[in-house]
């Protein structure tokens, strides 16, 4: 089993990419980006199947947002585009649990969104994917379900951004070491859960998950 099983509990970073996908930013009526838009989740939002999805206290828009997942595996610091797959040591799915009427309030005042990304149980993440099991993680079908109907389905050769792109542009930043985890961003369809809501999501026929909403 690869070391990187555990990389909840090496738990290093968190880098998250927005408004990866057009149809998404045409959604939340936001441009297109030009460049990847990156913001971070703290590893305490982590949350593991058998575990709830909370909803923070005075949150009223807590929204789904599933997303592939890239575990990186080796060290990596200002790589290039053709270097970028050397680093990915495995893959998981992730769901950018988004409290999206504080977001809304953090944009208007120009504030971050740290609380509105990163709260406790914000990153619901399934088991760890070896690598080999993913022949190009720019080709697979992602999707979720709440309540047994399909809210979001997406393939991640829509991504603005490919994964290689996205590896190479954040390690021109932040060193990428094992044990960190990239989500890539969220296809279209996101919406509002409610507490007793039941998410699954997929990743092709990789990876599945399962998650109970809780207030
Ligand atoms: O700018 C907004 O209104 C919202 C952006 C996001 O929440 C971006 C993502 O996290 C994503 O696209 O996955
Ligand atoms: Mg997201």
């Amino acid at each position: 089993m690869s070391k990187l099983a555990n990389f909840r509990e090496i738990g290093r970073k968190i880098v998250c990419v927005g408004r990866n996908y057009s149809e998404h930013a045409a959604e939340l009526n936001n441009p297109v980006p030009t460049k990847p838009i990156l913001f971070l989740k703290p590893t305490s939002s982590y949350v593991a199947e058998g575990s709830p999805i909370k909803i923070p206290k005075d949150c009223t828009d807590l929204n789904h947002e599933v997303e592939l997942g890239i575990v990186i595996g080796s060290r990596a610091s200002c790589i290039s585009v053709e270097e970028a797959s050397q680093a990915i040591g495995g893959y998981a799915l992730g769901l950018d649990m988004t409290a999206r009427d504080w977001q809304n309030e953090a944009k208007k005042k120009g504030h971050p969104w740290s609380i509105a990304k990163g709260f406790d149980t914000s990153c619901p993440i399934s088991a760890f994917v070896e690598k080999d099991k993913i022949k190009n993680p720019n080709e697979l079908d992602i999707w979720l379900t709440v309540n047994g109907e399909k809210r979001q389905s997406g393939n991640t050769r829509d991504m603005i951004f490919s994964v290689e792109y996205l590896i190479s542009y954040i390690s021109q930043f932040f060193t990428l070491e094992p044990g960190d985890l990239l989500l890539t961003g969220t296809p279209s369809g996101v919406s509002r859960v409610q507490p007793g809501d039941v998410l699954k999501a997929g990743l092709g026929d990789v990876v599945s998950m399962q998650f109970k909403v809780e207030a």
